[in-house]
């Protein structure tokens, strides 16, 4: 069994390549756009949302089919053709290059995979089953995408922002972990999730800083 490394990639601005157009190739569009990657497909024909994605200029189309080089300069490669030997010779080609490669007709010839994700803001939870199961993943992101509240999202916006100031303020590091310790111990979560946070603004964060360094 393959043991993937799970890490949060950096993908902003980033040139990432797609080969094929079809609904597998959307799927994993969407998640590169929600990363900020800039994305080109390679593909004689895209789906609907695909088609228009590339007319209002979000990726960029290359109405054609794969041919060797197409990969030069990549960050990352996904090779989502219907053709088995087609992502072979991409998987290939990505592989010569140093490139990190995505396959979604077997897995195995890439070495990177897609897990299912549930994101609330800043929150993000991706679900993998080391390929065992697609639609088990699928299963299981459903509980959790019921289960995590929206309140995550306002939650770790107040914890970031807190975080920052704490950071920016403090500067001896015995200090700066107490504080951040105590931040991590507040109820906001509970209190947003239920309707009684009252926002703090910068004021009352710098009050809430001033106490805790002396307590
Ligand atoms: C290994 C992996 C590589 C990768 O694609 O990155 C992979 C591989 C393959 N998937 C196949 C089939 C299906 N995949 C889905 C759906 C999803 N597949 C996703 C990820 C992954 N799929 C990676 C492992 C994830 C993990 O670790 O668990 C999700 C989670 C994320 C995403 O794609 O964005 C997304 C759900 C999105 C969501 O719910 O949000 C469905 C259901 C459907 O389409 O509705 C089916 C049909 C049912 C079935 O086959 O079970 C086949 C067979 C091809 C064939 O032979 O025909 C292969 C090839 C192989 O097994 O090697
Ligand atoms: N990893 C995953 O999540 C899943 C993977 N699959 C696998 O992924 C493959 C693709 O699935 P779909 O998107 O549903 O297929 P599809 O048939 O809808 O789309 C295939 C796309 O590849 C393009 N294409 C074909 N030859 C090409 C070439 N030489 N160069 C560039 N583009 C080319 C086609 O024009 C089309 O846009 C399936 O054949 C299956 O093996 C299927 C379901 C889920």
């Amino acid at each position: 069994m393959t043991r993937y490394l799970p890490i949060m990639l950096d993908c902003e601005g980033q040139h990432c390549v797609v080969i094929g157009g079809g609904v597998v190739a959307e799927r994993k569009v969407s998640g590169l756009l929600e990363a900020g990657a800039a994305v080109k497909v390679i593909s004689p024909s895209l789906t609907d949302p695909l088609d228009s994605l590339a007319e209002k200029g979000l990726l960029i189309w290359m109405d054609r089919t794969y041919a060797p080089g197409d990969l030069r300069g990549a960050f990352l490669v996904y090779a989502a053709t219907n053709d088995r030997a087609v992502n072979e010779d991409v998987a290939r080609e990505s592989r010569r290059l140093g490139i990190h490669v995505n396959v979604a007709s077997h897995a195995e010839a890439g070495n990177f995979i897609t897990p299912g994700v549930v994101r609330r803001g800043r929150l993000t939870v991706a679900v993998s089953t080391s390929g065992a199961g697609p639609l088990a993943a699928t299963k299981i992101k459903n509980v959790l995408e019921k289960a995590l509240d929206a309140a995550y999202e306002p939650y770790l916006d107040f914890v970031h922002a807190m975080r920052t100031r704490i950071k920016e303020k403090e500067p001896s590091a015995e200090v700066r972990g107490r504080l951040l310790r105590k931040l991590g111990t507040l109820d906001v979560l509970n209190e947003m999730s239920n309707g009684t946070f009252i926002a703090w603004s910068p004021e009352d964060m710098d009050a809430w800083i001033a106490q805790q360094r002396v307590e």
